[in-house]
């Protein structure tokens, strides 16, 4: 069928308890039993975050939110040893700025619906995680991460030479406080699970094959809460943020797109996208 956004999505009933739907880069199963739906990213080989899948993932997320069965959504990765990389940086250059604009805007759009869910939301942290990828993991309730020291999580875009914007860095604040924020951005830091659990920018590390099995448990103490309480309590603690981006996001788009737009920043994003392509070679 074709959404109301013109993206195509399949569905499928697997059992009676449980319902499918799939666009190209996210899958959805739901769980009528239980009232969870664990969305997975698919967009191989490492899950970077294109206009295509930010919309998708918008679309789904609005779409569970309506679903009067959903109560929690597990967020997690179909792609082995990647959570995801990130926005993909193709995105970031050598385009023109109304792309970069769309592009910013269908990130922020994404944002604005993740981190001001009603639903419960733990992200499954099955691979490594940077920049974009740590964005979609702090939006959650509750992260849960696998634990090999390979995987990294953080907000790394200095090593870029771009700089993470403000609401990428108030949820970091809010998160794991403002002097590990600061250093931890200024330095572009990635952090290993240990390191990433000792700062409280995850809240668990568990043994890979454990990862989905302990987010429906934690899931399940989450529900244990009054919906009514529980929602009212995380928009009170997160409508500061939600609002300055909603007051602001005209301006931060424009922001980000002139800054994406100087040579030196396209420069940097280029040498790094060789770097990245000469070591997988
Ligand atoms: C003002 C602007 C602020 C904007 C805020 C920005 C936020 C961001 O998210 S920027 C993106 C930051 N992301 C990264 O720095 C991650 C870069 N990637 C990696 O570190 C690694 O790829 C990995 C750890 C995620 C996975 O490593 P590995 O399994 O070894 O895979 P490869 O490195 O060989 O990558 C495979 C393939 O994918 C391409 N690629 C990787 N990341 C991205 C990306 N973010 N965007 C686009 N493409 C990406 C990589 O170049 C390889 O391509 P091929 O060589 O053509 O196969």
């Amino acid at each position: 069928t074709l959404s109301p956004y013109g993206v195509h999505q399949k569905h499928g009933q697997i059992s009676n308890q449980r319902r499918q739907f799939s666009n190209t880069y996210i899958s959805v199963e739901m769980d009528d039993a239980t009232g969870v739906a664990v969305m997975k990213m698919k967009r191989p080989p490492v899950n970077s975050l294109n206009l295509e899948l930010l919309t998708e993932f918008a679309i789904s997320l609005e779409k569970l939110e309506i679903d009067r069965g959903c109560r929690g959504v597990i967020l997690t990765s179909a792609i082995p040893k990647i959570f995801s990389a990130g926005l993909d940086i193709t995105e970031m250059c050598g385009k023109n700025a109304d792309h970069y604009g769309e592009f910013w805007r269908a990130l922020q759009e994404m944002w604005l619906k993740l981190y001001g869910s009603n639903m419960v939301t733990i992200a499954a942290i099955n691979g490594s995680s940077p920049a974009g990828g740590c964005l979609l993991a702090v939006s959650c309730d509750y992260r849960i991460m696998a634990d090999n020291k390979k995987y990294t999580i953080g907000l790394n875009e200095t090593q870029l030479g771009i700089v993470a914007p403000f609401w990428f860095k108030d949820i970091m604040t809010d998160t794991i406080g403002h002097r590990a924020t600061e250093r931890s951005l200024e330095l572009g830091m990635l952090y290993s699970p240990t390191d990433a659990l000792k700062i409280g920018l995850v809240d668990e590390v568990v043994a890979e094959d454990k990862v989905l099995s302990t987010a429906s448990a934690v899931m399940a103490q989450w529900f244990a809460v009054p919906d009514h309480a529980r929602q009212l309590t995380k928009s009170m603690m997160r409508k500061p943020n939600l609002d300055r981006l909603v007051t602001h996001r005209e301006a931060d788009i424009k922001n980000f797109v002139s800054f994406i737009s100087r040579d030196s920043i396209q420069k940097s994003l280029q040498i790094y996208m060789e770097m990245l392509k000469k070591k997988g070679s």
